[in-house]
């Protein structure tokens, strides 16, 4: 064994991909990093590059059927570059869990308990824990010695008030059943706030920022002086902000309706609201980049997409405003995010009353650091800020493994 072993691999497994980073918690080296996409279908999509040796990015298209299957290809990648699983330098592996209910507020060492409880929430996070299970599962056979660190997306959230968390429903109902609000992205928000206060020159406890995580999944939170006061998900991924393929708010009066008049099974009807709604259900594609060049090319149902996809950005964005009382930052983070100028000028237009405004200039510029995209003169700070999930598992994990 070397002596202090300071390498983690990171494992983030999606319904239908795994994406991961091997990184030296030493000096913050990413030495590979790494995407399974199309999982279970025809043709699945490896792309590997092995950053610690300069290598190129390695691409192989196979049908890979299962998480399981996905993470035995992850493990032969890094073999192929002396990174393998088998290295005495691996501290430890972290996993990016999106479930964690009420019982988990920290990044936990995984024991058959820990995956026991897990697994209890898969009906609350069907498309997610399963694939976070398999994940754990197969890294622990692949190396039953080495620590694995859950990392919950709902840790963050876990300091909102009842006030946020409660939905006005029966409460022994909701009791009985765990129905509350949890929320998710956690560590994106967590991390994305941190940074936004150090882009500020400000430690995160003087600060209250509203974080915007438009990702494929995308929430937004209200966090102040770095604890989360409220959060746009709730007991699913589904509640909240117009998403790639999900509705986000709607009245839950639509369900009883197709299901009493449309002829729809609740699980049709589950389907057609994680699935087939959000931007896919509006105009027919989830991505953003595809939506702007149809609109640019005239097309009226991309451009009311775009307009129903920021319509509900602005109104979270007022509302946590309002939660807040006070805002110091607006940080726009993940894909959408990070990349689309056009969403983030819309988000924020009409809101100069507010103290929010975005600079033509400044939003138009292309990096991957940190930056303000507000004009000198507006007294709310409006910022792009890059997420890295990974990088804060890994350190999470790390802290607790190494502690
Ligand atoms: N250059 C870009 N311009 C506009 N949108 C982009 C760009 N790059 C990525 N996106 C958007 O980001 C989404 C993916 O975001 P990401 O944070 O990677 O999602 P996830 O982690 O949920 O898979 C894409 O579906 C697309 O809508
Ligand atoms: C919780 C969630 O929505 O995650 P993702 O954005 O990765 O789908
Ligand atoms: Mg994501």
């Amino acid at each position: 064994m070397t002596a202090n072993p300071t390498r983690v691999l990171v494992l983030n497994s999606g319904s239908s991909s795994v994406k991961y980073q091997l990184l030296d918690m030493a000096d913050g080296a990413r030495l590979a990093v790494g995407l399974v996409e199309r999982i279970g279908e025809e043709t699945s999509r490896l792309a590997h590059t092995p950053l610690a040796t300069g290598g190129a990015k390695r691409e192989t298209e196979a049908p890979i059927a299962d998480h399981e299957a996905a993470l035995k290809a992850v493990a032969r990648e890094l073999a192929a570059d002396g990174l393998g699983l088998d290295s005495p330098e691996l501290a430890a592996i972290g996993h990016r869990v999106v479930h964690g209910g009420q019982k988990f507020t920290a990044p936990t060492v995984i024991t058959d308990e820990v995956v026991a409880e897990i697994e209890r929430l898969i009906p609350v996070a069907p498309l997610h824990n399963p694939a976070n299970i398999t994940g754990i599962r197969t890294a622990q056979a692949l190396r039953p010695d080495l620590p694995q660190v859950a990392v919950f997306d709902t840790a963050f959230h876990t300091t909102m008030p009842e006030s946020a968390a409660r939905y006005a429903i029966d409460v022994e109902t909701a009791d009985a059943h765990r129905i509350r609000r949890y929320g998710f992205h956690g560590t994106s928000h967590a991390y994305v706030s941190r940074e936004t206060a150090k882009l500020l020159g400000k430690d995160p406890s003087e600060v209250n920022v509203i974080v915007l995580h438009l990702g494929n999944g995308a929430s937004a939170s209200a966090v102040r002086g770095g604890r989360c006061v409220d959060t746009s998900m709730g007991l699913t991924p589904l509640e909240g902000l117009v998403m790639g393929t999900r509705s986000g708010d709607i009245d839950p009066a639509v369900i009883f309706h197709l299901a009493r008049n449309g002829g729809m099974s609740i699980d049709e009807i589950d389907s057609l609201l994680n699935k087939k709604s959000g931007l896919i259900g509006l105009c027919g594609d989830n991505d953003m980049r595809e939506i702007r060049r149809r609109i640019d090319e005239g097309d009226e149902r991309a451009a009311l997409a775009f307009d129903v996809y920021v319509h509900r950005l602005k109104k979270y964005i007022g509302a946590y405003y309002a939660v807040l009382g006070k805002v110091d930052a607006v940080a726009f983070t993940a894909g959408v995010g990070e990349n689309a100028a056009p969403v983030r000028e819309a988000a924020v237009a009409g809101l100069e009353e507010l103290g929010l405004a975005v600079d033509a200039g400044l939003n138009a510029v292309r990096a991957d650091e940190p930056r303000l995209i507000s004009p000198e003169y507006a007294r709310v700070a409006v910022a792009v800020v890059p997420t890295d999930e990974e990088l804060e598992i890994a350190t999470q994990a790390y802290a607790l493994v190494s502690a």
